[in-house]
């Protein structure tokens, strides 16, 4: 009998095409993690929130994450259970949290409402509820994060790993350029702020709907691994996975400059993000109705440059240097922006694109590579404790910057469409930026040094010759 030579993903039209149904459900999930920060404006118009309501709607994002260790368990979830049974609860809590989310911001049962949060903090019951609901579905998005990445590692280890991840991420970052470019157009012409996560409501559903239709593919691969190691008489050594493990990943020094790097990174990128297209108005006196545009580049970039650059980490590697260059390129830009008579608009087009290399380069290369530091059994559980730390930032940073503008930054008040709303300005929020850019050039140092020490390889290509 003739043996099996191939798996399922030794077939590129299969393992591109199961790259291609994950990636749509991140950028379902993409979409809507983003879709509320250009509408920060008319949240204040038309539902009269401030700041600071803004800046904890926004951190809430990473409550449960964080505080009720749900990234963890949902790493530790994903090694026990696999990739199907995750990825498919992901995408359903992230469609019931974003339910939750449009209900509150639309309906008009809460108005006037205000509730103690834990007996301590008065909140309006209509923040509290829609934070709530992004709380829900920050656990989903951040799960199904975790899962697409070991999904990717499964089809892709020794081959087109980092492009395969680099694509992954563009396509999530046009759920984001999407968010960024039409939520206020949709908010106004549908009328209400509440509108657009109305759409993403749908579309997450459709997202769901694809990763049902992925785990078929998983179980077939799953099936043709199966097989090829039976007849091949090849012995899976691999261990399973153990709580235990996780002591292994804690105590891993290069695992802690990728996630002390990752959090400094995106700590400085995405909560920027929330507050771009208020900056945009503020420094740069950009109309309200446009500023989510300059702030949409960014994603619009790193849609061609992410797979560039993992394709050449993958071919010719430098992986550590690649993040050095990002990280560097993160502390030019928010230093720009934090000089206060640079305020033309052709500036702040000119930054944003150059924060889209910077973006592009250090997740090209840091996804990537993890799995050269973790064994794959432990993969899920090691990207869940990098992206828990990583939730640290997501959640402190925008609460920090909106508690920053309203208590030293608040400028004066105007009127919009009939309604006074203050102005800030940006210089402070945007020194915080910077130093998260600063220290986050120190771990790209000390990940570069530990690789030369211990030899994981990050300077050297992915594939497999
Ligand atoms: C926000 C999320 N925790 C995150 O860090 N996402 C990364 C992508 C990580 C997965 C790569 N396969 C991002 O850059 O969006």
């Amino acid at each position: 009998m003739e043996k099996i030579r191939q798996t399922l993903r030794d077939h590129a039209w299969a393992r591109w095409t199961a790259l291609g149904i994950v990636a749509f459900t991140m950028l379902t999930g993409y979409y809507l993690t983003d879709v509320m920060a250009p509408l920060k404006g008319l949240l204040e118009q038309q539902l009269s929130w401030d700041s600071s309501e803004y800046g904890f709607f926004t951190s809430a994002y990473g409550w449960f994450n964080v505080f009720l260790f749900m990234l963890i368990i949902g790493g530790i979830i994903l090694d026990k259970m696999g990739v199907r049974f995750t990825g498919l609860s992901a995408a359903v809590i992230m469609v019931l949290g974003t339910a939750i989310k449009y209900w509150a911001v639309s309906t008009h049962s809460l108005d006037g409402q205000t509730w103690n949060i834990l007996w301590l903090f008065p909140m309006k019951a209509q923040v509290f509820m829609a934070a709530l609901g992004y709380a829900i579905f920050g656990v989903g998005v951040e799960v199904a994060g975790i899962t697409v990445s070991k999904i990717i590692v499964k089809w892709f280890k020794g081959k087109e790993l980092a492009l395969a991840m680099g694509l992954e991420m563009a396509t999530a970052r046009m759920g984001t350029a999407l968010a960024l470019a039409t939520s206020v157009p949709l908010a106004k012409s549908l009328g209400h702020v509440s509108k657009p996560i109305l759409v993403c409501l749908i579309l997450l559903v459709i997202g769901l709907i694809a990763f049902f239709i992925y785990t078929f593919m998983d179980k077939k691969l799953d099936a043709s691994q199966a097989e090829f190691d039976k007849q091949n008489n090849v012995v899976n050594e691999e261990e399973e996975f153990k709580v235990s493990d996780i002591f292994k990943i804690v105590t891993n020094k290069g695992w802690w400059y990728i996630a002390i790097l990752c959090v400094l990174f995106y700590s400085a990128v995405f909560p920027f993000l929330k507050y771009a297209a208020d900056l945009m108005v503020n420094k740069f006196g950009v109309q309200e109705s446009l500023a989510g545009t300059i702030p949409a580049m960014l994603p619009f970039g790193t849609i061609l440059l992410t797979p560039l650059f993992g394709n050449i980490y993958d071919r010719k590697g430098k992986g550590a240097t690649i993040m050095l260059i990002g990280s560097l390129l993160l502390i030019f830009v928010h230093g720009m922006f934090s000089i206060p008579f640079l305020n033309h608009w052709i500036i702040a087009i000119i930054l944003i694109v150059i924060l889209g290399i910077g973006f592009s380069l250090v997740p090209s290369a840091m996804w990537p590579s993890v799995p050269k530091i973790i064994p794959e059994n432990q993969l899920g559980t090691a990207y869940s404790l990098i992206f828990w730390v990583q939730n640290w930032g997501l959640m402190g940073v925008p609460a920090l910057i909106g508690w920053v503008l309203d208590k030293y930054c608040v400028t004066g008040q105007k009127v919009v469409e009939g309604v006074t709303v203050n102005t800030y300005n940006y210089t402070l929020p945007m020194l915080i930026f910077t130093s998260l850019g600063v220290l986050a050039l120190i771990f790209a140092f000390l990940l570069k040094a530990e690789d030369k020490k211990k030899g994981y390889g990050l300077e050297l290509p992915n594939i497999e010759k």
